[in-house]
Order: C-alpha cells, then sequence, then structure tokens
C-alpha cells in the first residue's frame, strides 16, 4: 500500500470534466512522475493531492486518512507542493524565503527557534544554496531560485514533495542538478517525491513509476522503463519515436515525427 492514494478522484471546473474517476496509489520513498499531453490535468490532479483544490468528489487519502480530515498545518507537515511558476516577493532574500518553509511548525505561544533553524540549514544543504542566504531572490538565476523554492518546500520537513515541472526554464545541467537532489531525497531521507515532468526521458532515467494521463483519465501507470513504448507515445502524444539503450541500459527515446 503506497503512502498515498486516490480513490474515484474526478475534478470539474466550470461544469467541465477534467479528471474523472482517477484511482491511483503513490510509491512510498519512490519517484513518480506524471506525464501527459498540455492542458491534461497533470497539475490540477497535483494541486488535488496537496489538498488545495477543494473542488473534488471522490478522496485522496494520505497514510489510509482522507485529506480533508487533517488541519492545514498538520497536512503542511506532512505534504509540501512547489507550483509551476511562484511568485516572490521582491523584498525577500532565500534565507527568509525558507524560513517560511517552517510556517506549519510554529505556534503562537511557542516557537521552536532551535529546530527551525536546523531545519532550514538542512533544507539549504539538501540544495545547495547555503552561500546565497543573503541574497535577494528575485537577483538568483533560475537555477538558483528553483532550488530556493525546493528548499522553503523541503524546510517543512514533508513525507511527500510535489513539484510541478521541476526543470522547466533550466538548462540542462541545472535539470540534471535538479533530479539528482531529488533522487538524493528518496534514496537518503525516504521523501516521496511526485511530480509534473514532461521531459520523457527524465522520467525514463529518474522515475520509479510513471502515471500517464490521457482524457481525463489514467491512461496507463507502471514502471517508467517497461510501460514507455511506441505504442503508448503514438497513442497519448501523436508521435512516433526511435528508442535506444543508454549506457547504464536504460531505454532513452527520440521524438521523430507527427502521427499522420
Ligand atoms: N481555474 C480554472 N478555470 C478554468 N479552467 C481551468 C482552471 N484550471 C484548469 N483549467 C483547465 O483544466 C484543464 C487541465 O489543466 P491543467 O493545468 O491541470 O493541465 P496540465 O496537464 O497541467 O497542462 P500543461 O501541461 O499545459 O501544464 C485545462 O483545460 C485548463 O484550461
Amino acid at each position: 500500500m503506497g503512502i498515498m492514494q486516490t480513490r474515484d478522484l474526478t475534478i470539474k471546473i466550470q461544469n467541465k470534466d477534467i479528471l474523472t474517476k482517477i484511482n491511483l496509489s503513490f510509491l512510498t520513498g519512490k519517484t513518480t512522475a506524471i506525464i501527459g499531453p498540455n492542458g491534461s490535468g497533470k497539475s490540477t490532479l497535483l494541486k488535488a493531492l496537496s489538498g488545495l483544490n477543494n473542488n473534488i468528489t471522490g478522496q485522496v487519502l494520505f497514510e489510509n486518512k482522507d485529506i480533508k480530515d487533517f488541519s492545514k498545518k498538520n497536512l503542511a507537515r506532512n505534504l509540501a507542493i512547489l507550483p509551476q511558476d511562484p511568485s516572490v516577493p521582491a523584498d525577500l532574500t532565500v534565507g527568509e524565503l525558507v524560513q517560511y518553509g517552517r510556517f506549519p511548525y510554529q505556534r503562537w505561544f511557542s516557537r521552536n527557534d532551535k529546530e527551525d533553524q536546523q531545519c532550514v540549514k538542512w533544507a539549504m544543504q539538501q540544495t545547495q544554496i547555503e552561500e546565497f542566504k543573503n541574497r535577494f531572490v528575485t537577483t538568483l538565476s533560475g537555477g538558483e531560485r528553483q532550488r530556493t523554492w525546493i528548499a522553503m518546500a523541503l524546510a517543512q520537513k514533508p513525507k511527500v514533495l510535489l513539484l510541478d515541472e521541476p526543470t522547466t526554464y533550466l538548462d540542462i545541467a541545472h535539470q540534471l542538478e535538479v533530479m539528482q537532489i531529488i533522487d538524493r531525497l528518496t534514496q537518503k531521507y525516504n521523501i516521496t517525491i511526485i511530480m509534473v515532468l514532461h521531459d520523457m526521458n527524465q522520467a525514463l532515467q529518474y522515475a520509479n513509476d510513471l502515471v500517464v494521463i490521457k482524457n481525463q483519465s489514467v491512461f496507463a501507470q507502471g514502471s517508467p522503463q517497461k510501460i514507455v513504448s511506441a505504442n503508448l507515445l503514438e497513442k497519448v502524444f501523436g508521435v512516433t519515436a526511435d528508442f535506444f539503450i543508454n549506457r547504464d541500459g536504460n531505454k532513452v527515446l527520440v521524438p521523430i515525427s507527427l502521427v499522420k
């Protein structure tokens, strides 16, 4: 049994069906990638998993309990989400932003400053941003900024980290950097990662499990190395692709053309 499940999760927005009867289970301490065409409902699914979408029918379960039964703070101690395009106030330093991640642990009558500081330090170490601590977030490069957002989410000390396209806008080296941070979080700290990705090769290389969304439903779920095939790419994205085996023995793909 995975750390999170959806049961007949259905989402309509303004009377339009976005997701219909989604039944998924997410592996504990592993990385799950969610892929699918633009507009297929990936971000909507991620938001629903985080409890940010109240407009759902069906259930989202965290450790077998409906997330509706968690207080906001308690949920935030377990689940952290990094949206696609977070915006940052102009006058916030890296250290201050990461500190915000501690909000779910702070109470008006007692602040556990030492633990807060330790968690902030740990989060900044994991994402290698300690040297930027006193810089304004707005002055960072795209890669540094993305690591800062991840650090803020990590400061929450979540069991599950939800990431929406964490490598968009990054060059290939910084994409790898983010994926390696993610890898370490699962392997060393048993954090469960659920992320929306567009890059199928990143999913093939880094995800333990893949969820493919198409036409408001789950088209397939399973090990990416097993389920990604020419047939799947044709049916889901309408493209033909060639496959190769890389030096690690993993499948990689090269998209070739649109299916006529
Ligand atoms: N607040 C909203 N109001 C109206 N429609 C919405 C709203 N939020 C999402 N939608 C619609 O729901 C559908 C799914 O959107 P979503 O952002 O989840 O897709 P996605 O798979 O993440 O897309 P992309 O790959 O382009 O980021 C889209 O048709 C979108 O226009």
